[in-house]
């Protein structure tokens, strides 16, 4: 595990929450990509070594909508790059956690990801992230 890649934000309208994380920031998304594989859209803005991830739902049954239907707006997740992912799922099935993806998929920014269960981790969902070679 190296370090915190991106803490991911769950927000109900994607525009305003923007405008808004570019004021608070001081600084504008350096990207923003729709990830078909979640329904989601996503900003991505550079703080110091890591970064803040915006996720909009775009369907009711992404993870997203259903999160903040229960929830509300927030932190969704925290997201710790990795450079083996298939070895720090191995490592963490062997250690117990519950996995939700048996081989790790396409996240948004050139990444490979997979989640651990937020009730295998003190109610936090946790994404490991590969950048995708
Ligand atoms: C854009 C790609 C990628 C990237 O590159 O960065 C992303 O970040 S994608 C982010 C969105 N995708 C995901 O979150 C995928 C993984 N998540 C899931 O598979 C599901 O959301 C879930 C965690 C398995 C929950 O799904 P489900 O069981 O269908 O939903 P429920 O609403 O019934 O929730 C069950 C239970 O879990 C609690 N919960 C749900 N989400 C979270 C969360 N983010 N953090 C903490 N707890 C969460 C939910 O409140 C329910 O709890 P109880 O009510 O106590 O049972
Ligand atoms: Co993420």
């Amino acid at each position: 595990m190296k370090n915190v890649e991106h803490i991911g934000i769950a927000v109900k309208n994607f525009d305003e929450a923007n405008s808004l994380y570019s004021k608070l920031l001081g600084v504008e998304a350096y990207k923003t990509e729709f990830v078909a594989s979640e329904n989601v859209n996503t900003s991505f803005f550079k703080v110091g070594q890591t970064k803040i991830e915006l996720l909009e739902g775009v369907t009711p049954d992404s993870a997203i909508s259903k999160f903040i239907e229960k929830r509300g707006e927030g932190i969704h997740h925290i997201a710790i790059e990795v450079d083996d992912i298939l070895a720090e799922m191995e490592r963490l099935k062997s250690e117990g956690f519950t996995l939700l993806n048996e081989l790790p998929k396409r996240g948004a920014d050139n990444k490979l990801v997979c989640f651990v269960h937020p009730k295998s981790a003190n109610g936090v969902l946790v994404e490991l992230t590969q950048e995708a070679r």
